[in-house]
């Protein structure tokens, strides 16, 4: 794939309005709904100051987590634009939809220098289906396309990329940033090279394994995606997140990887609780054996053990996805404890994914870090050397 793209410095957007997708799927809190980690929205600012220093009109747009029925006000972009507004320190004009009257009332009156955010483009039920229509629709509000959304370029949708097709559409600096730092470091990677995988997205992440079979030295499985893992191999995992349809596929992984010498490791313990709450009461169990009723949700002392051994001499680790729940601090451990390896560790690490980045972030260890992504899904596949849509539109060098 052509990851030389052009770039917003390759266009005039003098005087046009600019239509800037970027990732604003920020972690928020469960309760309130308070951003807890504005990363990614940090990450757009030099994309979007430069788009009104050089007299653009900026309607940028987002997804937010994972609308199923249409408008869901507690997925709104709102919070976002109030940030937004506040790092940049001017107005962001809030539409209320996405393509409909509000929105394109108010990008028909943006003015250069102005910059207004769309509401959460999954709101449009043809979003994640790639609708050409509402592509159309989008791109009529704007001259110009510029993709900065690095953490969505995996998606083929219609802001990620159907967009591409009615407007010239080129890259922001987070996305040439991001291709740069993580291409540098796996073209030719210190070995050994180490990938860890967690978090609760397990159906969208399982499947990158095979093909990290390929390049890495050391797979670590932990998360919600240990489950499906211990199933397939008999185990009792109670009410804990599992991926029936991905058992056999598991069973298949744990085949390949002792035929190609990669080692696989999984949890050998695990924290269980007795709900998913942070004053829940908790317990270590040996892996498959939770009982019904209880579900596991960190890691457990043997299995950090054999992880942070297992890091110590990498020379690369990509991480992607915590160890457990850490947002409740009982079930934090496994996730701060590999965070700490890491951070000790003289290996190149490049951590991935919106939680993980929070992770890091919030126990103090983003300084020690190689490269925290603002991408998870997106970086794992652009690791494993996956076309990823949302750049492939754009218009080459
Ligand atoms: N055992 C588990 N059971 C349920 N959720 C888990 C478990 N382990 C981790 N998680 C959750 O996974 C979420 C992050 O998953 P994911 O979105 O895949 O990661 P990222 O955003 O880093 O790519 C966190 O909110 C965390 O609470
Ligand atoms: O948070 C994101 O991905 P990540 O959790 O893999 O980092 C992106 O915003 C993509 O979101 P999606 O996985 O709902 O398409």
């Amino acid at each position: 794939m052509n990851y030389n793209k052009k770039t917003v410095k390759d266009v005039d957007v003098k005087g046009k309005k600019v239509l800037l997708r970027c990732d604003f799927n920020v972690p928020q809190d469960k309760a309130t709904g308070a951003i807890t980690d504005d990363k990614r929205i940090v990450a757009a600012l030099p994309t979007i100051q430069y788009l009104l220093d050089n007299g653009a009109a900026v309607i940028a747009c987002s997804h937010l987590g994972k609308p199923k029925e249409g408008p869901d006000p507690k997925l709104s972009l709102a919070p976002v634009a109030g940030r937004l507004a506040e790092l940049l320190g001017k107005p962001v004009i809030m539409a209320a939809d996405v393509v409909g009257p509000d929105a394109t009332a108010k990008a028909a009156a943006l003015k250069p220098g102005e910059i207004m955010l769309l509401e959460n483009t999954r709101f449009e039920k043809g979003e994640t289906k790639n609708d050409p229509e509402l592509a159309k629709k989008m791109a009529s509000m704007a001259e110009v396309y510029v993709s900065d959304a690095f953490g969505a370029v995996h998606r083929a949708h219609a802001s990620t990329a159907g967009v591409a097709d009615y407007l010239p559409a080129v890259s922001g600096f987070l996305i040439q940033k991001e291709l740069e730092i993580i291409g540098g470091a796996l073209a030719d990677p210190k070995r050994p090279l180490v990938a860890i995988l967690g978090g609760s997205k397990v159906s969208s992440k399982i499947g990158v394994i095979n093909n990290l079979l390929e390049i890495a030295d050391t797979i670590i499985i932990g998360g919600g995606m240990a489950y499906t893992f211990s199933a397939a191999e008999g185990g009792k995992v109670g009410d804990s997140l599992l991926e029936a349809d991905w058992e056999d596929y598991s069973k298949e992984m744990v085949a390949k990887a002792k035929a190609k010498g990669v080692k696989l490791l999984l949890p050998v313990d695990t924290v269980i609780a007795d709900a998913f709450a942070p004053d829940a009461n908790h317990k270590v169990v040996a892996s498959g054996e939770i009982p019904d009723g209880w579900q596991g949700l960190d890691i457990g002392p043997e299995t950090v053990k054999l992880y942070c051994d297992a890091v110590k001499d990498a020379g690369t680790v990509i991480w992607n996805g915590p160890m457990g729940v850490f947002e409740f601090p009982a079930f934090a451990v496994g996730t701060k404890a590999v965070a700490e390896a890491l951070a000790n560790t003289n290996a190149i690490t490049i951590i991935g994914g919106g939680d993980s980045a929070a992770a890091v972030q919030q126990l103090g260890y983003a300084d020690k870090m190689t490269h925290i992504s603002t991408g998870g899904g997106a970086s794992l596949e652009f690791m494993e050397g996956k076309e990823l849509p949302g750049v492939a539109c754009l218009l080459d060098k």
